[in-house]
């Protein structure tokens, strides 16, 4: 548990340097196959509500699935947790904590009894499900609480961010699907 907080914080930083240089090209080609892999899934056709979010850092852009008739909601980081907020295409938004855009304090509440699935943004994702964020903890204490516990997730990366083996902490909860561009991975 120690040791692996140094090999996370190299982990992190060698992936970030590599989604931050691929190129605008390549970076939307690879967001739109992530986009219609998950539009053709049956996690996502039978979803009314998503929990979603608004790329940052050039994580895989998934703003061309926000037009579908779902319920989508997006996150503020209050406190320590994540608050989620009703938000359609047109709808106003602002910059939030740590520069990532978010809706408006007043948008309505969805709460965790309204969610079918979860699309979790990671930097990297292993063939287990564990994944790896920025390091504030936000998605592992959200699914480690007992109303968010059985919702379905998909952790969405690109292809050199889904590794063999990623290091894991006793609190770490594995995602039951990942997507990237090469199509979604079920986890056993
Ligand atoms: N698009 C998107 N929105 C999201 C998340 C996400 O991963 N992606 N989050 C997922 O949780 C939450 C924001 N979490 C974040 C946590 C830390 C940092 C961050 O910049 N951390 C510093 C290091 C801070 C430290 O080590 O203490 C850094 O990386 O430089 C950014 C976002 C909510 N919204
Ligand atoms: N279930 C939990 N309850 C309380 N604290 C937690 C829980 N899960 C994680 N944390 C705290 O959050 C911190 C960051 O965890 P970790 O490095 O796994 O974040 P991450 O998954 O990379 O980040 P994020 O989820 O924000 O993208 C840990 O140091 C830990 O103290």
């Amino acid at each position: 548990m120690v040791i692996s907080q140094p090999v996370k914080v190299e982990l992190r930083r060698l992936l970030l340097h590599k989604r931050q240089s691929m190129n605008l090209k390549e970076w939307q080609e690879k967001s739109r196959l992530i986009c219609s892999h998950l539009q053709a899934s049956s996690p996502f056709t039978q979803a009314k509500t998503i929990l979603t979010y608004f790329s940052f850092r050039q994580e895989p852009d998934l703003s061309a699935l926000f037009t579908a008739k779902k319920n989508w909601g997006f996150p503020r980081c209050i406190n320590q947790s994540l608050n989620w907020h009703l938000w359609h295409p047109g709808n106003d938004t602002r910059i939030g904590d740590y520069g990532i855009l978010e809706p408006l304090p007043c948008a309505p509440l969805i709460k965790a009894n309204e969610v079918d699935l979860i699309l979790v943004p990671a930097v990297a994702c292993d063939i287990r499900g564990y994944r790896l964020g920025y390091g504030g903890g936000f998605y592992d204490r959200l699914l480690s609480s007992a109303e968010w516990k059985s919702k379905p997730t998909i952790g969405i990366v690109f292809d050199f961010a889904y590794l063999p083996q990623l290091p894991i902490e006793t609190w770490d909860i594995p995602l039951h699907i990942v997507c990237t561009e090469t199509g979604l991975k079920m986890m056993q």
